[in-house]
């Protein structure tokens, strides 16, 4: 090997240690599945070999041969590096701008069609696939390897207390994920802060787990999805012996339990904390314990934060009605000689909003609403009680 050849190795093999990006857009690319997944891979690896360009990464010169004739006059190498890529990086930006259109679009749907989203969010390999496939009965790809699933996946989720939801498994979290790749996993990590609720999986038995979870806590944050309904899951319990599981699971509950504490009985269980803290379900992805109270922890949970009623509008409160259309709020309605029976069925967070609009119509709102929700059955605003209001 010429001293030459010796020092490119020498600067590539030192390149893949500091270039902790790169390697793990390696494993990005070896794992994403869907068009999307690819698309955002080769954008970010784009992306990340441009910043390597401008430090003057001289041995791409070499690989890039053929490219030679596309030269432009007066153009050296590493302007012409830099021109190729600048111009696939806007080919690709483009297409992922009608990835992102398509899938904010199919998601407004979903809201509207009341579907709640529950995702699991999660450090890599903490057991968000094998949850998923326990949770919904299907087949997801689940694997031994980091980043094993880059695509999120949907299923809807049926048999709840709440009704339907869509379940979404989404990118594993790592410490520090690279702003840019945050950037760059934006649509696949948007199911994650679109969601009403977030099962934040755990692994149970990883000797590391408390700092897992401020690791992905910090990724949450750098979404914007800190602030969402979360349950911790404590998955793969089956790997603590009973013993110490029973500790845990009683410590993590001492002082605030609202059952008495017991011993290794409580794997399984839900545990509901005041003060606060979250949730905490203990479940076994692998062998099923626990997977029924999670279920059950889900409803309640998504109960809490969904506005259901029944509206009685008259046939004059036109512009109200549109609005309750307009945001998306309206699950069913039939029209009849007393106005229109609107059934609303939707996120809290959807609702809140219009109690700010004018003329009266956002009190009224409000009244009617947050009252119908402590009581979810019918609610009786007449047309005179819309009229009152004025
Ligand atoms: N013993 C045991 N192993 C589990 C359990 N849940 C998941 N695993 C294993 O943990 C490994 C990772 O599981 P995945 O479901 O792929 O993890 P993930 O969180 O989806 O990983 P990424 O998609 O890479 O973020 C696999 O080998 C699973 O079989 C569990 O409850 N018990
Ligand atoms: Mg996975």
């Amino acid at each position: 090997m010429s001293p030459v050849q010796e020092r490119n190795l020498e600067k590539l093999t030192e390149c893949r240690v500091v270039d902790r990006t790169g390697l793990i857009l390696d494993i990005f690319a070896q794992r994403a599945r869907s068009h999307e997944g690819k698309l955002q891979v080769e954008l970010a690896q784009l992306k990340h070999m441009a910043t390597r360009l401008v430090r003057g990464w001289t041995h791409l010169e070499r690989q890039r041969g053929g490219a030679i004739g596309l030269r432009g006059p007066g153009e050296t190498q590493l302007e012409l590096d830099r021109r190729l890529l600048g111009e696939r990086v806007k080919q690709l930006q483009k297409r992922m701008e009608k990835v992102e259109t398509q899938r904010a679009t199919a998601r407004r749907s979903r809201q509207r069609n009341e579907l709640p989203v529950v995702a699991l969010v999660g450090y890599t390999n903490a057991g968000k696939s094998t949850l998923f496939n326990a949770l919904t009965g299907s087949a997801v790809y689940a694997a031994n390897q980091l980043f094993a699933t880059l695509d999120p996946t949907l299923r809807r989720l049926d048999g709840l207390d709440c009704g339907p939801v869509v379940l979404a498994d989404t990118v594993g979290f790592i410490r520090d994920l690279p702003h840019d790749l945050v950037a760059a996993f934006r649509s696949t990590l948007a199911e994650a802060r679109d969601a009403d609720l977030l099962l934040h999986v755990v692994d149970a038995s990883d000797p590391e787990r408390d700092e897992r979870i401020l690791d992905v806590e910090r990724v949450l944050k750098e979404i914007g999805a800190d602030e969402l309904p979360q349950i911790l899951v404590y998955n793969k319990i089956d790997l603590l012996d009973a013993e110490a599981a029973g500790e845990e699971a009683a410590a993590t509950v001492d002082g605030h339990m609202s059952e008495p504490a017991a011993s290794s009985a409580m794997i399984g269980r839900v545990d509901y904390l005041e003060g606060g803290e979250l949730p905490r379900a203990w479940v076994s992805a692998v062998s099923g314990a626990g997977i029924d109270g999670l279920l059950h922890a889900i409803g309640l949970r998504l109960g809490d934060e969904r506005v259901r009623a029944e509206l009685l509008l008259p046939s004059d409160a036109g512009r109200l009605r549109a609005r309750l259309h307009a945001q998306g709020l309206v699950a069913a309605e039939h029209v009849d000689e007393r106005g229109w029976h609107i059934r609303i069925d939707a996120p809290r967070a959807l609702v809140e909003p219009l109690f700010g609009l004018p003329g009266g119509d956002g009190d009224w709102l409000r009244a009617r609403l947050l009252a119908a929700t402590d009581a979810p059955t019918y609610n009786r605003a007449t047309p005179s009680d819309l009229r009152d209001r004025s």
